[in-house]
């Protein structure tokens, strides 16, 4: 599991490890590994010039004790400073190590790499004017963000507002010890680029970091959670996921709902719904079975005007439910929780609409609505996006971005509610149920995609090699 901490989580954390350790140590380990990675994507010192932004607290320290290593192994290095007083060691040790401060009218050297280190995790959302200028005058040259890309709001994952300024995009981010929110949250995690983290435990101690409460799945993490057939399993004990999606007027949708459903993940599957569908769903999927008892129901997708009704009928079952498209509209109609267990499946347009506010509030801060949207509805909300988030009802968060961008495809939403609702019939818990479903979707995208385009049905027919490329 790849877990991200609040900037007051990771204070405390490395204040108790600071404690234990020599003066100076926490910086040392940060930098040091900060200057590795910076000397291998150089590929070689000597002859090479590094540029740094350096700001007024400890996030341009690191950047000045990682130019010191670099200088010493005969890169040229140069500090656009802006502050008047740049961490005093951090500037000593760069300057005995041959390094210099750029005067105000000089332009230096056009640089190789830019060391983004005007503020870390104690900055404010937006860049100042002179940090916004010394940026500008390296632009086109690849940047690596110490910590985060400064600028961006660190807790929330957004991205400043016009009044606030502007921020930095960088090329790859090194942070330390863990991740920051906005390593794992659009749309700042895009301003990220690959993110590596430098380990800050060590002897005398390790980084000890309360439970993370936005985390993000990784393949061993699928591998455990994903229920698998024993020896002695039945059909039934494997559960059956039943769809009600569909509509004269949106056949596909219903089609690939039940692709999704259909995938193998459940021992079973019922369609109900639009006669018109049913019979090119028996004739797609001859496996397919009607109306009986289910262990979970997907609903909604391009259910039109039966969506109502299909969620009526699904939630008089009392099972576990997913609910995307036309019925989430209607989630709230019958007074009361939806079910004893509910995803739905919005993508940004849909959560507006449901949270009454614009689609670009929802967009500028995805962590925030889709937070709000699981507490006001009481259910699991999983929020479609270039990075998926699904908020469990207590605030915690799984960010999937397995997905590659292919998948904004027609039809694909569809295919993720069927899984979702096979997934939920197998037992998994909503919350576990949404989140693997979603990372498998985006996985098996990735594999159907190869690199190149894909639609909705050669997603539904990839999760299969989605489950197989999982470690034992
Ligand atoms: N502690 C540790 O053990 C370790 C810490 N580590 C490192 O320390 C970093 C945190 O350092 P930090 O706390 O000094 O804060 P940091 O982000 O450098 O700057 C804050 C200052 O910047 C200013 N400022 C704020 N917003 C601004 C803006 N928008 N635009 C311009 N300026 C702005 C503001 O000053 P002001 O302008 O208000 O006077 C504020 O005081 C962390 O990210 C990591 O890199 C690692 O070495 C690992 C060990
Ligand atoms: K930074």
């Amino acid at each position: 599991m790849r877990r991200a901490h609040t900037v007051e989580e990771i204070r405390s954390a490395e204040a108790a490890l600071m404690a234990t350790l020599p003066e100076g140590a926490l910086m040392e380990r940060a930098s040091t590994g900060l200057a590795h990675l910076v000397a291998d994507l150089l590929g070689a010192c000597y002859g090479r010039t590094v540029r740094l932004l350096v700001g007024s607290g400890d996030n341009g320290g690191d950047a000045l004790y990682a130019g010191a290593v670099l200088a010493r192994r005969g890169c040229r290095v140069e500090v656009r400073a802006l502050s008047s007083t740049p961490h005093p060691a951090g500037l000593a040790a760069l300057r005995a190590a041959g390094g210099r401060l750029l005067g105000a009218d000089e332009p230096g050297r056009r640089p190789d790499l830019v060391l983004d280190a005007v503020v870390g995790i104690g900055g404010r959302p937006g860049l100042r004017d002179d940090a916004a200028a010394a940026l500008a005058e390296v632009a086109g040259v690849p940047v690596v963000a110490v910590d985060v890309p400064s600028g961006v709001g660190v807790d929330t994952g957004e991205l400043p507002t016009a009044a606030q300024g502007t921020h930095v995009t960088a090329d790859l981010t090194v942070t330390f010890g863990t991740h920051r929110v906005c390593h794992l949250v659009d749309p700042a995690a895009a301003a990220c680029g690959p993110v590596h983290v430098v380990p800050l435990g060590g002897p005398g101690g390790d980084l000890v970091l309360a439970p993370a409460s936005v985390t993000a799945l990784q393949a061993g993490d699928v591998a455990r959670l994903l229920p698998r057939p024993v020896g002695e399993s039945q059909k039934y004990d494997r559960g059956v996921v039943g769809v009600r999606a569909g509509s004269a007027r949106y056949p596909g949708a219903g089609l690939l709902c039940v692709a999704g459903a259909a995938s193998g993940l459940a021992g079973m599957v019922r369609y109900v719904g639009d006669a018109e569908v049913a019979a090119t769903v028996k004739a797609q999927h001859p496996e397919v079975v009607g109306d009986g008892r289910v262990q979970a129901w997907a609903v909604g997708s391009g259910g039109d005007e039966d969506a109502r009704r299909h969620l009526a009928e699904a939630r008089a079952d009392e099972v576990p439910l997913v609910v995307d498209a036309d019925a989430l509209r209607h989630v709230t109609d019958f007074g009361g929780p939806l079910a004893s267990a509910a995803v739905l499946t919005p993508h940004a347009g849909e959560l507006a609409t449901m949270l009454d506010v614009e689609r670009s509030a929802v967009e500028a801060a995805p962590l925030a609505h889709v937070r709000r949207a699981a507490e006001t509805f009481g259910a699991v909300v999983l929020l479609k996006g270039r990075r998926t988030l699904v908020a469990d009802r207590d605030g915690d968060v799984r960010a999937v971005g397995t997905g590659p961008a292919w998948l904004a495809t027609a039809g694909a939403g569809d295919v993720l509610t069927g899984l979702v609702g096979a997934l939920l019939a197998s037992g998994l818990a909503p919350y576990d149920a949404a989140s693997v479903g979603a990372w498998l979707h985006g996985s098996a995208a990735r594999l159907a995609s190869a690199g190149g385009p894909l639609v909705a049905g050669d997603v539904a027919r990839a999760i299969p090699s989605a489950v197989r490329a999982l470690p034992a």
